[in-house]
């Protein structure tokens, strides 16, 4: 299965230009979708799950097309929103089965082993009776994930799932996504630099509309080796840097701060980083002007 966008864009109604010109080519693995709030990734998601309808452009998975096989493309998908509503009454499993018969799934023997084997692979057995309003939020998400993956979709979207998780569920939860995307697209949209480093192949970094870069950590890396430096400034110094931009991070020290910055060439009292972090990358990258 690919996924292959072609100059994809949405205009709201209210006149503002979600999505401008995109274009994307997505395999198999964990593609990342990474950009700040606002960047257009829940719109991106929402119309290459038929849930909403795109201005222009051309969505294929393989030779179906969005718009037109909208039908066959929704049982090739399972879809993780960001806001996402639980019946909250319903034990994990109830709800997993309610699911899969809303997915089709008939044969209820199939079902039930279906629901275990999920529950199992989300790690929610021992819970699966219990209500999901007694989850807690790194739960919701586990069974959010097991709703998407009723029916073992050959594409599954998840959009920021990590968002509201506390550091060592987020790290989880990373894991678990990665575990199931040896034979199937996942497809990741998150604000956090850490959850594209660990766990996708390749990623497309998003921002007011459009794909600013598209690759993997290194080529993002490799962008701007010899351009990430570090130096100590004075209060003075500090206030007299002329792109404020272009700063990754500031720690205040003894006599003044530590500054972490991207420029094109060397500034005075600064050393070049060796190893510049995906982190340090993404910050030179929104902050730079220019496009990939
Ligand atoms: N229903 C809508 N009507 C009008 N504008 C919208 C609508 N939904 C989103 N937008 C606007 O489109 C742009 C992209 O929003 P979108 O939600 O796709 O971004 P995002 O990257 O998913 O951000 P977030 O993580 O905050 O959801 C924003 O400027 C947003 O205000």
């Amino acid at each position: 299965m690919r996924i292959t966008v072609q100059s994809l864009s949405k205009r709201y109604h209210s006149g503002v230009k979600a999505l401008n010109d995109i274009d994307l080519e997505i395999s198999k693995g964990m593609f990342g979708l990474l950009g700040p709030n606002g960047a257009g990734k829940t719109t991106f998601m929402q119309i290459i799950t038929t849930i909403l309808p795109a201005s222009s452009g051309i969505v294929l998975y393989d030779q179906l097309q969005l718009g037109k096989d909208d039908h066959e493309i929704r049982r090739r998908i399972g879809y993780l929103p960001q806001y996402f509503g639980l019946y909250k009454n319903l034990s994990g499993e109830e709800f997993l089965d309610y699911i899969a018969i809303i997915k089709g799934l008939k044969n209820h023997e199939h079902r039930k082993k279906h629901i275990q084997d999920l529950l199992e692979l989300v790690n929610l057995n021992d819970k699966k009776k219990d209500k999901i309003k007694t989850y807690s939020g790194g739960m919701k998400q586990r069974i959010g994930i097991a709703q998407a993956l009723v029916g073992n979709p050959e594409v599954v979207i998840v959009d920021e799932p990590t968002a509201g998780l506390d550091p060592e569920e987020r790290v989880r939860f990373r894991n678990l996504l990665s575990e199931f995307s040896d034979d199937r697209i996942v497809l990741l949209s998150t604000h956090i630099v850490a959850d594209i480093e660990h766990s996708c192949s390749s990623f497309a970094v998003m921002d007011a509309g459009k794909v600013k870069f598209y690759g993997d950590s290194e080529q993002l890396i490799e962008k701007y080796r010899r351009k990430i430096w570090t130096g100590q400034l004075s209060e003075d110094e500090w206030n007299m840097l002329p792109d404020r931009q272009s700063v990754i991070s500031r720690k205040k020290v003894k006599n003044g701060y530590e500054v972490r910055l991207f420029a094109e060439n060397r500034l005075p009292q600064f050393d070049v980083v060796s190893e510049p972090t995906l982190e340090d990358a993404y910050m030179a990258l929104m902050g730079s002007k220019s496009n990939a």
